[in-house]
């Protein structure tokens, strides 16, 4: 069914090349697509090329070269082509998808310390510059069990309180997609799956597209739509190549 809707986001023929002195990573990712409604989880080793990938998403850095990289930014309107914004180098227009498309969970929930948890959450709509609906946010934070932190600082949460809040902030102002970078590695095993099957619900209700990267095998496997992994190897003494694959594609 998720496979007849028009990815949010499309990517074909990537690859984007790192260096630092000798050394050279490859990251080639011939096929990646994520639909509303779905959670993609990224898994693999350390060091195969997850954040790349992420950051690649996340439009902070720019494909070494790519075919086709295309972000859905209206039901009605064409995709927008990334790969022509990047190729002129037009900043304007890529901060604009990042600030109107993308919602951020971070690993260890990156709450500021000097706002309350309910101005945390509100922040992404004031920088977008529009305002919250109260009643969005409450009943955000009466679904992930965090109704009662919205007035405290986020140093009065517990750290499944903070990632909790977390996902909040990421889904409060509405993105279409969803990125988050481990977003469980500092909780314990049970928090980890209540907060994976808030975000996988929140994701299908609100037909956002959640990327989660993860060292997690087990945590995602039962429950992202879609998965990638990377086939990494030693190309020679200074040249690491990984391949994205699918592990698993469509809906279980
Ligand atoms: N700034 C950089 N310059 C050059 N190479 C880099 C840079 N950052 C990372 N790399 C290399 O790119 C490769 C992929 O790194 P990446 O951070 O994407 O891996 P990862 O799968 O996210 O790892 P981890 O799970 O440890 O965070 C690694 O081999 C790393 O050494």
């Amino acid at each position: 069914m998720a496979e007849a809707i028009a990815p949010m986001i499309r990517l074909d023929g990537l690859v984007k090349t790192r260096s630092q002195s000798e050394s050279v990573f490859e990251l080639q990712v011939p096929h990646f697509a994520v639909r509303p409604g779905q959670m993609v989880a990224v898994i693999g080793e350390s060091g195969c090329g997850k954040s790349t990938l992420l950051d690649t998403l996340a439009l902070v850095m720019a494909p070494t070269r790519v075919e086709r990289f295309e972000i859905a930014s209206g039901e009605a309107t064409a995709p927008s082509d990334v790969a022509a914004l990047w190729a002129r180098d037009d900043e304007d227009g890529l901060s604009a998808l990042r600030r109107d498309l993308f919602g951020y969970v971070l690993q260890t929930g990156g709450l500021l310390p000097f706002l309350s948890v309910r101005q945390n959450i509100c922040l992404p709509a004031r920088i977008k510059g529009g305002d919250m609906l109260a009643s969005r946010v409450e009943s955000l934070a009466d679904r992930l069990g965090v109704a009662g932190c919205l007035d405290r600082m986020p140093v009065a949460l517990s750290i499944g309180q903070r990632q909790r809040v977390a996902i909040l902030r990421a889904l409060a102002h509405q993105p279409r997609v969803v990125l988050a970078d481990e977003p469980t590695a500092a909780v314990d095993k049970a928090r980890a799956r209540a907060i994976m099957d808030d975000m996988h619900r929140l994701a299908r209700d609100e037909a956002v597209a959640v990327v989660v990267v993860t060292h997690d095998v087990d945590l995602v496997m039962d429950r992202a739509d879609v998965a990638y992994t990377f086939d990494t190897r030693q190309v020679s003494e200074h040249v690491t190549s990984s391949l994205c694959r699918p592990v698993r594609e469509g809906a279980p």
